[in-house]
C-alpha cells in the first residue's frame, strides 16, 4: 500500500534521509518511533505529498504523492502535530471539508465526538488544544481514507482521552486501512499498534511486528543478578530490574514498548540478534 524505496530527502542545509526504504501494508497500525529530529514528521509529510523526495520513490496505492492528484488526496488524511482550525462552528468545518472525502461518514464522526466528550456547540476557537486535536482525530477517522497519518496524536490529550483514543482507534481499523502513528508516547500506543518502526539518522533502525517481538523476546522484572547480567537489556527500577531476554520457552509476555525502544536506541545489536536466530 505504501512503498518507499531509497528515499533521499533534505531541507536546504539538513540531510534527513539518505536511502530509506519501507513497505507498509493495509490492515495494520504502525508505530513510528525515533529520537527528536530523526525525521518522523518529515517522513509522514513525504507520504502525504506535502514534501517531495530529492531521490528515490514513494508509491501510495499506485500514486506518486508529490503529484497530489485528487484521487490520491481523497485516500490520505494527515493529523499533523501542529495545526490551525478556523473560528467556525464544528458542523460548518465538517460541511466545508467532508466533500473532499467521498467515504466521510457523519454518523461515525458524531460517535467519535461523543466518545471524546467534545462540546459540539462551542466554536472551534474557544476549544482547548486537546479538544481541537480530538476534533481533528475524529474527522480524520470518519473520512475513512485508506491511509491515515497521525503525528503525535496523543500529545495534549488528558489521561481519559488517551484511553478513549486507543478505544476509538482499535474500532476504526479494518483490513483496507493503513494507519501510521508517529509518537514519543509509546505507552499510549500499547495494545494498539501491531508493528514498530524505529528510525534513526535517516535510516530504519528496527522494524518488527508485535507478534514477532513477543515470539522472540521476553519482558519481565528480575531480582536474579545472574539473569540480569545475561539479559539483552536491563534497567534497574524501584521494583527490581526490568529485563529483556530471548524468549526461550515460547510463552508470551507483556511487551514493554518503552524498554524495548530504549534497548534499541542504546545498542540495537543484542536485540537484533534475537531476531536473526
Ligand atoms: N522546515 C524545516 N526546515 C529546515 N529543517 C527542518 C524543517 N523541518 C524539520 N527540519 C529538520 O529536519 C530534521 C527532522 O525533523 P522532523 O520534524 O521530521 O523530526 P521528528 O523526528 O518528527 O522530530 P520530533 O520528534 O522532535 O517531532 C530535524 O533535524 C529538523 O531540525
Amino acid at each position: 500500500m505504501v512503498n518507499i524505496q531509497q528515499l533521499h530527502f533534505g531541507y536546504r542545509k539538513k540531510k534527513v534521509f539518505t536511502g530509506l526504504s519501507l513497505q507498509l501494508q493495509p490492515g495494520h497500525i504502525y508505530g513510528l518511533l525515533g529520537k527528536n529530529g530523526t525525521g518522523k514528521s518529515t517522513l509522514l509529510r513525504n507520504i502525504a505529498g506535502l514534501l517531495f523526495p530529492d531521490q528515490g520513490s514513494i508509491d501510495v496505492m499506485g500514486f506518486e504523492p508529490g503529484k497530489r492528484q485528487p484521487a490520491f488526496l481523497q485516500e490520505v488524511f494527515m493529523v499533523p502535530e501542529e495545526f490551525y482550525l478556523p473560528n467556525i462552528p464544528l458542523q460548518q468545518l465538517v460541511n466545508n471539508l467532508s466533500p473532499f472525502y467521498p467515504r466521510f461518514n457523519q454518523q461515525q464522526f458524531g460517535k467519535y465526538i461523543l466518545e471524546f466528550e467534545i462540546p459540539v456547540d462551542t466554536k472551534l476557537e474557544s476549544m482547548s488544544y486537546g479538544q481541537k486535536k480530538k476534533v481533528l482525530i475524529s474527522f480524520g477517522l470518519a473520512c475513512n481514507t485508506s491511509v491515515l497519518l497521525m503525528d503525535e496524536p496523543t500529545n495534549g490529550l488528558d489521561i481519559m482521552s488517551k484511553s478513549q483514543f486507543r478505544k476509538v482507534m482499535a474500532g476504526a481499523i479494518d483490513e483496507n486501512k493503513c494507519v501510521i502513528i508517529s509518537t514519543h508516547q509509546v505507552k499510549d500506543l500499547e495494545n494498539l499498534i501491531d508493528r514498530i518502526t524505529i528510525i534513526d539518522e535517516g535510516a530504519i533502525l528496527f522494524d518488527q511486528t508485535i507478534e514477532d517481538i513477543s515470539r522472540k523476546l521476553s519482558f519481565r522484572i528480575s531480582f536474579d543478578q545472574e539473569e540480569v547480567r545475561h539479559a539483552l537489556y536491563s534497567e534497574s527500577s524501584l521494583r527490581g530490574n526490568a529485563i529483556i531476554t530471548p524468549n526461550m520457552d515460547g510463552e508470551e509476555s507483556r511487551i514493554d514498548l518503552e524498554l524495548l525502544y530504549k534497548a534499541i536506541v542504546t545498542n540495537r545489536q543484542p536485540i537484533q540478534s534475537a531476531f536473526n536466530s
